[in-house]
């Protein structure tokens, strides 16, 4: 039976990879001499890193539990009511020195971060942040406080600023004198969302070509596709494949198997051959032949309990999904203990295997750098040619997040839990950009949950009601909480190094940055763009981006954003396509220019025939004008399903002036409803922030201009990365840990 619960209503695939049979290239980032298997060996340097995560781990766990044991001791259901700010503000602030300097934000309670400019005068922990801050006038909050400049008039020109620009001009500027932040006391965050990055925990590769990839991108990238084919096609052709022969494990048992506990041997390969003799009558099913088939479009024909690699290494016993590809199967493998693994079985097709070549290349280029797995990407244990297909052995995980959300009662994940897939995921993707690769494919799909284990809540039966057959069905009527939200993240087969071809079109639809649709150039940023689009989906339950063609995707992203596309970026468009800069999407002018007014470099939307009348069907006006809204709009009103008619976030307004609002009108229910007890949802200042700051930080991801947009390193220094919230997500990571 397959694991890929196929619940959902969307088929979504990746662009077109017909460009990829032309891709791949050298691999001069990964170790010449050296395979990768030999990174499995135990230098010093792995010892290290691991002693230090281990460290890491146990600190943050101790940490998270502590928070949550203060919380509880005042109330066990609430989040307890704070004597201080989380915030620095002029009271706060207490003066140390008259220095201007330049401040690292680096998150303060990193044990192993040795540049972070942490005031260390005391141990430190999770709930307690002693940090210098930098003043950021595009941020609202963080204003300076003994200087010269008026709060007033700061805080106003702030405001007009971020309304009409963005976050694109959030330059960070140093205090003219350095402070010491107040002791805060903050909600408790999972240990997942407060791991650390640096770059140096690994070597950056080609370092010896010089090439150290810069993440992100330039005007000049916008006209023209980076890359070069002839580097990807030198690259493949250094891959060399180890050729499996399909000989019977029962004839040539090789000195390894042999080495297993014989029982569990044969009991596997036994029952294995049991049924596949059941199963296949017509054939015979002789000992010494492979019973594995391929059809006439080179796909791997499943069938359970198949016998494959060398010496009947691997034997089938689940489809896990298939793509494009080729079928990514669970199998038993015989030689390394626990043994169950996933197999990426690739399409026996010429275009297939070439683009497999730079899928193989990519992940030998992560497990060169990353053996143990810290990083969050899944890592190849194997790889070899069987019966010209290329199979990818890599460790088994659980569903992806797309299934597991299509399989709860409420598909929404709790912002907690939000947090920390965030942080995994743009640390992951800093991991990958610092190597010189852009994913390209990043979406739920592509998302593995490691341990699937979690607790079920029965939902009211009118919430069970309200959900569709399918989904009721799926859940049991159930909300499923994960205990852990720990993640791999899979699918390098559209990946590629910075320095190799890119192909026009890449991603799917829903998670395709606007460059893509514009047919600009592309580089690191699109990445961002996709992990933004995700982090949505989880908050909301759906996807943010339900299209399937430009025009309606380029109205929605305007109406997400709140602002029209970027004249200059609509001026590079036109630029582009007349001088022909490059390659581009062969719909491009039916589908995007046509939409767009020479002139006035704006959308011409909702469509409209030469005598004037509006052609856009009523549908899709629907959709992009009542389903979907600006952002802070949008994601506010999902939110008071949480907590209440009163929650909503406001992007033009700074966050006091924003929770001011919030907590009048809270008071004001309150009063109302003083007498006839109704049960309004609590709504506290910290849990406030928390949806404030993710905000701010997902509008920085959806900039428009790649150029702009916010890199993955910066979004992990972001503010949102210091606040926690109380949730069931952490509730549930507590009641587990014991
Ligand atoms: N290591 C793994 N453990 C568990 N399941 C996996 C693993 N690798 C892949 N899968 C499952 O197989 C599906 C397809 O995998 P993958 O995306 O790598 O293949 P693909 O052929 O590139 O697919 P597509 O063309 O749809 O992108 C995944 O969505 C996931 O459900």
């Amino acid at each position: 039976m397959s694991q890929n619960i196929q619940i959902g209503t969307r088929k979504r695939s990746r662009a077109n990879m017909n460009n990829s049979s032309t891709t791949t290239g050298p691999s001069g980032n990964t170790s010449s001499n050296k395979t990768f298997l030999d990174n499995f060996e135990e230098s010093r340097t792995n010892r290290l890193l691991d002693e230090m995560f281990a460290r890491q781990n146990s600190f943050l766990t101790d940490n998270l539990r502590n928070s949550l044991d203060l919380n509880q001791t005042d109330n066990p259901l609430r989040p307890r009511q704070h004597q201080h700010q989380l915030f620095l503000d002029n009271e706060n602030a207490i003066e140390l020195d008259d220095e201007p300097r330049i401040i690292n934000t680096t998150i303060s309670n990193n044990n192993n971060n040795h540049n972070s400019s942490r005031v260390d005068e005391e141990a430190d922990d999770d709930i307690i942040f002693i940090k210098e801050q930098p003043i950021q006038f595009s941020s609202p909050l963080i204003l300076p406080s003994s200087s010269s400049i008026n709060t007033d008039n700061a805080a106003t020109r702030n405001n007009a600023g971020s309304a009409a620009t963005a976050t694109s001009n959030s330059t960070y500027i140093t205090t003219p004198k350095k402070f010491k932040k107040q002791r805060t006391i903050s909600l408790p965050q999972l240990p997942l969302s407060k791991l650390s990055y640096q770059s140096s925990y690994f070597g950056v590769p080609d370092q010896s070509n010089a090439i150290v990839p810069r993440v992100t991108q330039t005007e000049n990238e916008l006209l023209h596709l980076t890359g070069s084919c002839a580097k990807t096609l030198e690259g493949n052709k250094s891959v060399n494949l180890t050729i499996a022969h399909s000989t019977s494990p029962f004839y040539n048992p090789p000195a390894h198997v042999t080495s297993l506990p014989q029982s569990s041997l044969k009991r596997q390969i036994g029952s294995s051959l049991r049924k596949f003799k059941s199963n296949s009558s017509s054939e015979s099913a002789s000992s010494n032949k492979s019973n594995f088939k391929t059809d006439k479009d080179g796909h791997y024909v499943y069938q359970e309990n198949d016998i494959f690699g060398s010496g009947g290494r691997f034997i089938v016993k689940d489809l896990l999904g298939q793509g494009t590809f080729g079928k990514v199967l669970k199998c038993i493998d015989n030689k390394y203990e626990p043994n169950y693994v996933a197999v990426k079985v690739i399409r026996a097709v010429d275009r297939y295997r070439e683009a497999a070549k730079t899928e193989l290349r990519i992940l030998q280029t992560i497990m060169n750098n990353d053996p143990k797995g810290q990083f969050q990407c899944l890592l190849l244990r194997e790889c070899f040619d069987y019966k010209n297909h290329i199979c990818l052995v890599t460790d088994l995980y659980g569903r992806s997040i797309y299934d597991f959300m299509c399989s709860n009662g409420i598909a929404r994940f709790p912002g907690s839990h939000v947090q920390a897939i965030a942080r995994q995921l743009i640390r992951s993707v800093c991991f990958l950009h610092d190597l010189g690769i852009i994913h390209t494919d990043l979406k739920p799909e592509n998302i593995l949950i490691c341990d699937e284990t979690h607790i079920a809540q029965n939902l009211p039966l009118k919430t069970v009601q309200s959900l569709s057959k399918r989904r009721r069905e799926a859940s049991k009527g159930k909300r499923k909480i994960l205990k852990t939200p720990e993640i791999k993240i899979i699918d390098f087969g559209s990946a590629i190094f910075h320095y190799e071809y890119h192909p026009p079109v890449i991603s799917t639809r829903h998670y395709r940055a606007p460059e893509i649709v514009l047919g600009l150039g592309w580089s690191f940023p699109c990445d961002i763009w996709s992990i933004a689009c995700v982090l949505v989906e989880l908050v909301i339950g759906e996807s943010l981006y339900p299209i399937h063609e430009n025009l309606e995707h380029m109205a929605m992203m305007q109406r997400i954003n709140g602002s029209p596309f970027p004249t200059d970026i609509i001026d590079k468009m036109f630029y582009k396509s007349k001088h022909k800069l490059g390659n581009s999407p062969s719909d491009l002018n039916s589908t995007v220019i046509k939409h767009f007014d020479r002139k006035t470099l704006s959308l011409q939307w909702p469509e409209k025939n030469k005598r004037g009348d509006t052609i856009t069907t009523e549908k899709s006006m629907k959709r992009v004008l009542q389903s979907c809204d600006r952002l802070d709009i949008y994601i506010s009103k999902v939110l008071k399903q949480d907590y209440g008619d009163s929650f909503s976030i406001n992007w033009n307004l700074p966050p006091e002036k924003n929770w001011s609002l919030i907590s009048s009108k809270l008071l004001w229910k309150r009063q109302i409803h003083s007498s006839s007890n109704s049960a309004t949802n609590e709504l506290d200042k910290e849990t406030f922030l928390f949806w404030y700051w993710f905000i701010d930080l997902l509008r920085k991801m959806f900039e428009f201009d790649p150029t702009k947009r916010i890199t993955a390193k910066d979004a992990l220094d972001h503010e949102w990365f210091n606040l926690g919230i109380l949730d069931d997500g952490i509730t549930t990571y507590n009641n587990t840990q014991g």
